[in-house]
């Protein structure tokens, strides 16, 4: 796994103007080698800003050509704006030409898979699953991450069995101390099957998580610290949130 880098913007739209740009250099990499890119998309406030940015400019990224997964999502119904999905869509995925079949949903708590959370998590597990690379190879190209506060990344909370989930790639949270209170997340060790992690993340009130995490804390207590990627681990922040570096 590598060991975190930090980029340092003046503000949070530099900080997703840039991380667009990188977006795009890594996708079309990735696209020239393999034909394909596969992508992780997080929301939050910073992360969907990242992807309107990237709806502005997305260079020579074949949309056509990319696998979009989503690391966590609000089991909501389906048109809910909370969902991670419904904002993706309304900042990116509707305005360029993906190919609907290889944008992986998570489910909703209203679709087919009716109200449960178990079966929505299981089937998202058989999703990833199908598509991932055996053991020890890269799955994604980039897993995009949002961080709270309290260090939470994707739906791993401190203190949580899901942030201690070791084997299992994708799982249902039922009592997430962020609303929705039911949500369905991608893992530790799915998100270290990511070439390259990269945190999205402004604002003050994430300095301190942003510190530790960076300087190696467990990620019991601060869960961004168990976030590697396999080639890099990049923290995109504005100033403010590298206050405590
Ligand atoms: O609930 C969530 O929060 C995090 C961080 O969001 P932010 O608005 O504080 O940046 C996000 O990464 C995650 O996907 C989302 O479900």
């Amino acid at each position: 796994m590598s060991e975190p880098t930090v980029r340092t913007f003046p503000d949070s739209a530099a900080l997703s103007t840039a991380a667009a740009a990188a977006f795009v250099d890594v996708v079309v990499a990735a696209q020239k080698e393999r034909g394909t890119a596969s992508v992780v998309l997080t929301g939050g406030g910073t992360g969907i800003a990242t992807l309107k940015a990237l709806r502005e400019n997305s260079g020579d990224v074949d949309w056509s050509a990319v696998h979009v997964f989503f690391g966590d999502e609000r089991f909501l119904p389906e048109g809910d704006g909370e969902r991670n999905y419904v904002q993706a869509r309304a900042a990116l995925l509707d305005h360029v030409p993906v190919d609907a079949d290889l944008v992986h949903a998570m489910a909703s708590s209203d679709g087919p898979l009716r109200d449960d959370i178990d079966v929505a998590a299981a089937t998202y597990l058989q999703a990833i699953a199908a598509f991932a690379a055996p053991d020890g190879e890269p799955t994604f190209d980039i897993h995009l991450l949002g961080m709270g506060g309290e260090g939470h990344i994707n739906s791993l909370f401190p203190h949580t069995d899901a942030v201690r989930e070791s084997e299992r790639l994708v799982i249902a949270v039922t009592d997430s101390p962020k609303p929705p209170p039911r949500r369905i997340t991608l893992t530790l060790p799915a998100v270290r099957r990511a070439r390259q992690v990269w945190f999205l993340v402004a604002g003050e009130e994430k300095a301190e998580a942003a510190a530790a995490a960076i300087n190696g804390a467990s990620a019991e207590d601060w869960p961004s610290a168990g976030a590697k990627g396999i080639d890099e681990t990049v923290w995109f922040l504005d100033e403010a949130a590298a206050s405590q570096l």
